[in-house]
């Protein structure tokens, strides 16, 4: 049985940079100054090398699958990173969930913090990974939080009616209700469940690619949804800042939304910062930290980064579809065989999860403590 309510890690309070850029900066604090940055090494240009896209429709199509399984397994060996298109979920709430996310943001200070984080919490308004006083900062704010499986929402936070309840009861009082959260949350219910589809369709194709047992899957297929909506406002000093530092996901899978079309994602390719420019309609999906376990080496995490700009704000909402809470994660037995020795040790989600909040963001590196000594000289 899952357990609700247990406390995985905190992050310190820190100000909100959407307050701090109001406030007509000509230079950014010393905090918010990152002087080991790597420059965007290229532009985004028709030369420059881009993320695979796959077609969900022909995965599903008995025509294209075998073609199109191949093309997802490629991406997921060489670049941990590709753009779904034709994914099913219906584009009206796709862009009610993107104006919503604006609204929120959009709303007076006195409103976000009421869903700010609470002590001991990681979820709600603010900031994560933060965990020393003299620890450099990101030039962004994040709304985070759990959004499947159900018991173990915060209520203050997303509140865990069944979703049929909050429907029916959205459905009779919206007509004269002109709160945007009320809304938010509703759309938030139906964007979530499309998700959690779409993972499930796509996880099992990717279980199908690397031949391995459904009951392996497990640990992701019926795994917790977190959704972090990232608001970056614009900076005077775009280059000296980060909104979000180089990391790779812990999640099995994350599938990006950009919200407002302003480009900020890089990802790291052979050692370079590769722009992505997203299409229209499409989720940017990538291999997080678990799913390189699990997979046992064979799909790599790829580390990426958000960058900012001078006259614009960027907002978008990952959505983490991660392990299950009571789960172990490790590689499947499957692909543990004497020819390929397991590369990872074995450990509970709940101790995996409360040393990755015990840790600042920084790259590949808690990834790294999860190797077996012996396979250490084989990371990326
Ligand atoms: O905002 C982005 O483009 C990236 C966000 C991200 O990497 C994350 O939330 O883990
Ligand atoms: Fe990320």
């Amino acid at each position: 049985m899952e357990t609700k309510e247990i406390s995985l890690g905190r992050t310190l309070a820190v100000p909100f940079v959407q307050e701090l850029a109001k406030k007509g900066l000509t230079s950014v604090p010393p905090r918010y100054v990152h002087h080991d940055q790597d420059p965007p090494i290229i532009s985004l240009d028709s030369c420059s090398p881009q993320v695979p896209v796959i077609d969900m429709q022909r995965l599903l199509s008995e025509d294209f699958m075998d073609s199109e399984l191949q093309k997802l397994d490629q991406a997921c060996r060489e670049w941990g990173f590709f753009q779904l298109i034709n994914h099913e979920m219906s584009s009206r709430l796709v862009e009610k969930l993107k104006l919503e996310t604006e609204e929120f943001f959009k709303l007076p200070m006195e409103e976000k913090s009421k869903y700010g984080q609470q002590e001991g919490d990681v979820e709600g308004y603010g900031n994560v990974f933060v965990v020393s006083e003299d620890q450099k900062l990101h030039w962004g704010d994040k709304l985070f939080f759990t959004t499947s499986p159900p018991h173990l929402r915060k209520p203050h936070l997303f509140p865990n009616l069944p979703p049929s309840f909050r429907f029916s009861l959205s459905l009779s009082v919206n007509s004269n209700v002109n709160n945007c959260t009320d809304l938010f949350e509703d759309t938030l219910e139906a964007y979530s469940t499309g998700l959690i589809n779409v993972a499930a369709i796509i996880l099992g194709l990717i279980g199908k690619n690397l031949r391995i047992e459904n009951n392996e899957l497990a640990l992701l297929s019926e795994g917790r949804q977190t959704m972090s909506f990232n608001y970056y406002p614009p900076c005077p000093q775009p280059e000296q800042v980060i909104g979000i530092a180089p990391h790779s996901d812990a999640s099995g899978i994350t599938i990006l939304l950009e919200v407002n079309d302003v480009q900020g994602l890089q990802i790291k390719k052979d050692g370079m910062w590769i722009p992505v420019k997203p299409l229209p309609n499409a989720f940017i999906i990538n291999i997080g930290d678990t799913l390189e376990i699990l997979s046992n080496g064979a799909y790599r995490s790829i580390e990426h980064r958000a960058t900012v700009n001078s006259l614009k704000e960027r907002i978008s909402v990952a959505t983490f579809c991660s392990p299950k809470m009571d789960g172990e994660i490790g590689p499947a037995p499957t692909l543990v065989t004497p020819e390929t020795p397991a590369m990872f040790r074995r450990i509970s989600t709940i101790d995996y999860i409360k040393g990755l909040l015990s840790r600042k963001i920084d790259g590949k590196s808690y990834l790294q403590t999860m190797r077996i000594q012996n396979e250490q000289g084989k990371s990326n």
